[in-house]
């Protein structure tokens, strides 16, 4: 008996729905979800593929099949990176994935991030002198900066003799195989294509490159060389190594580098794409900007730097990065497959909550700064932390089984990061008159600005007001 599919738009042979969607898929699909419905059916390719465009309905999807939804699609690039998904981020739901998130939840909290946030800090005060007649490219900073941080808590403290230069570099190039259109995906028969249009060769390249920096930082925390004051995970997941209760699954080298691969995949691009999206909207509503740094430099005061113990004196600061995540959410690669094949997207739901611009006073037409109808930013931030995974108007770290691990790592590494540019520079865009700073998208693995957000600093010193 043929399944029942749900509503959608007519269909090409072989290709099916694939010429629809084009290079902007978040952006069509949204379109197509208000012509065809919030659940809708697409055939992309050779994949059946359900879009679940409203809250309502994906709280219904979750409620009664969310075991459906914890599978993931077997990716060309990915499965080779992945080490054939020994990772977490792409592993078949079971009992491997169970046992990797769990260590992931755990090992990731404990790690440190100060020392790449104040080396970041000075590099842009370094850069800040000549930044007005060349503005920094603040987007490349930043993703050097959540490289750094992800390299610590992965490597331990002396992740830069363990490849930093060379491992950014690979990343860079992982990043745009990863994000890349793969006909391999979308047509599984056509795999073969890649020993021919070069993608083959360009995975490997960036495999084998990794492959050699992971032995290198094991080989040398087998040799004891590597002591981080902290532990890191390479060192956790040798422990495991060892522990016969855990040998099934952390027992090879390969699934410990499969893990390695999976927060470089998973936890630099969305950490720094939040940081970018949110200064952009900041830039783009000075009044909330103004509110934003005067709310961190009361916090910190005198100090040179935000520290992580100031953060819970900043809830402007989280609403602020909330927004932008609603407005922006970073991560494109919540896909997974069912049991019969079918696969979901996320999409973002224009309805829902109050925006910057709301905020900001746009709307009644005033530039006054405005609390949304009576409740405390900090408020609408507690209650949206509260319902965050449950009600799914807001769902930037993905639901259910599946969700985002690394939540609390990743927050805390952009509220720092955010705050210390607060707090440390005033910034400006560079813009000829009446032009606004663009939200242009580039899509890929993770949603990042089309071009680089290049500003000028100005660093600020305490005391000198500036209102
Ligand atoms: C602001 C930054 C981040 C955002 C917006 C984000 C968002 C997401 C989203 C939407 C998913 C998919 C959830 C789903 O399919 O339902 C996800 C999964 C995941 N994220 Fe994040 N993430 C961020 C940072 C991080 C960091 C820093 C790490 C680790 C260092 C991390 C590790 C993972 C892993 C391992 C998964 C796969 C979980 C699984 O399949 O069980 N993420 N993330």
């Amino acid at each position: 008996k043929r399944p029942r599919l749900p509503p959608g738009p007519w269909r090409l042979p072989v290709v099916g729905n694939l010429h629809q969607v084009g290079a902007n898929p978040h952006l069509t699909l949204r379109a197509l979800a208000e012509r065809h419905g919030p659940l809708m059916f697409l055939q992309l390719g050779s994949i059946p593929t359900v879009v679940i465009s409203s809250a309502h309905v994906a709280q219904e999807a979750f409620r009664a099949h969310d075991l459906a939804f914890a599978g993931r699609p077997a990716l060309y690039s990915v499965e080779r990176i992945s080490y054939g998904l020994r990772d977490v981020s792409f592993a078949p739901y079971g009992e491997y994935w169970r046992q990797a998130r769990k260590v992931f939840m755990v090992e990731l909290l404990s790690a440190k991030r100060g020392a790449e946030v104040a080396s970041l800090v000075a590099s842009i005060r370094r850069l800040a002198p000549s930044s007005s007649s060349s503005p920094i490219d603040l987007s490349r900073m930043v993703v050097s900066v959540t490289n750094a941080v992800t390299c610590r808590a992965a490597f331990g403290d002396r992740y830069e003799a363990a490849g930093g230069g060379r491992l950014h570099r690979v990343l860079e190039e992982m990043q745009s195989v990863l994000g890349g259109f793969c006909a391999g995906d979308i047509f599984p028969w056509l795999r073969w294509i890649h020993a021919l249009d070069g993608l083959r060769a360009r995975v490997e390249r960036v495999f084998g490159e990794l492959d050699d920096i992971y032995s290198q930082v094991i080989e040398e925390h087998l040799r004891g060389d590597c002591t981080s004051e902290h532990g890191d995970l390479v060192q956790v997941l040798l422990r495991l190594r060892e522990d016969p209760t855990q040998r099934n699954t952390f027992g090879s080298m390969d699934q410990i580098k499969g893990l390695l691969t999976d927060i470089f995949t998973a936890g630099t691009e969305t950490s720094a794409a939040t940081i970018i999206w949110t200064m952009t909207e900041l830039l783009r509503n000075p009044r909330v900007m103004a509110r934003a740094q005067k709310e961190v430099r009361d916090a910190a005061g005198k100090k040179g730097a935000v520290e992580e113990t100031d953060l819970h004196d900043l809830p402007f600061l989280k609403w602020v990065i909330n927004e932008s995540l609603r407005l922006h959410p970073g991560s494109a690669s919540a896909a997974s497959r069912d049991h019969r094949g079918l696969h979901r997207r996320r999409l973002r739901d224009p309805r829902g909550y109050e925006s910057l611009r709301q905020c900001q006073g746009h709307r009644h037409g005033s530039r006054q700064l405005e609390q949304p109808a009576g409740v405390s930013a900090g408020e609408v931030l507690e209650r949206r932390r509260r319902q965050m995974g449950r009600v799914l108007e807001f769902v930037p770290f993905g639901v259910g089984r599946r969700s985002c691990p690394g939540i609390n790592f990743a927050l805390a590494v952009v509220e720092l990061v955010l705050a210390n540019l607060l707090h440390c520079f005033d910034w400006e865009a560079r813009l000829g008159k009446g032009e606004e700073l663009d939200v242009e998208e580039a899509f890929g693995m993770v949603v990042h600005r089309k071009r680089p957000l290049c500003l000028v600093a100005k660093p600020y010193e305490y005391g000198k007001a500036i209102f």
